[in-house]
């Protein structure tokens, strides 16, 4: 869920650098999650770096994304979610290859909210920034990459709302924490059979 951005060889002891995840196997890396963001103040020009470092090493990026309940009750929640996504896209310079070709980059739309709090988006609240995401993707990045890329949903999933929140036309997949952690994971992951 995290990684170093490694600078002018210097050394971040304690940290864990993508090519090391690579060592040993790991394929994905989650960057931009609430708690980075919110509990260690990452900005999103360091998660952009991050995700930027991560795509270069090879890894595949789940890229989070999503407004606080203040922003969400400001009117801000598209404000945000646009500058957040804005910011990793100015430093991707290549989506073409990591998304069309490479198929390595994901955005997981997680409204911090709904984060680990019993509190799920309704499916058409979800619905309405996942689309606005790839409406965005459309206008900023590329026809084709608004078409391909993959929007996930986090934020209390479970197996009673996956399959309401799997029937909206823009949302591709989930991101879930607590409710992997239990048998009826099983119905998450069928979600969308
Ligand atoms: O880390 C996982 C996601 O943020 C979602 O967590 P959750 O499904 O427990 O709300």
């Amino acid at each position: 869920m995290n990684i170093v951005v490694l600078k002018h060889y210097l050394s971040f002891l304690g940290e864990i650098s993508p090519a090391m995840l690579k060592d040993i196997g790991v394929e994905w890396v989650i960057l931009g999650h609430s708690e980075r963001r919110h509990v260690f103040c990452e900005s999103d020009e360091l998660i952009a770096d991050k995700v930027k470092h991560a795509l270069e090493t090879g890894l595949k990026v789940i890229a989070c994304i999503g407004e606080t309940l203040d922003e969400r009750e400001a009117g801000k929640t598209e404000e945000v979610v646009f500058r957040q996504t804005q910011a990793i896209k100015d430093k991707i310079t290549d989506w073409y290859v990591y998304l069309l070709q490479l198929n390595n980059v994901v955005i997981a739309y997680e409204p911090v909210w709904a984060i680990g709090t019993g509190k799920t988006a309704t499916p058409q609240q979800a619905q309405e920034v996942h689309q606005s995401l790839r409406c965005w993707f459309e206008s900023n990045v590329g026809p084709d990459i608004a078409n391909s890329i993959r929007i996930q949903y986090g934020g209390s999933v479970t197996e009673k709302n996956c399959k309401e929140l799997a029937g909206q036309p823009d949302i591709d997949g989930f991101l879930v924490g607590g409710a992997s952690l239990k048998p009826e994971f099983i119905q998450i992951v069928n979600a969308r059979q």
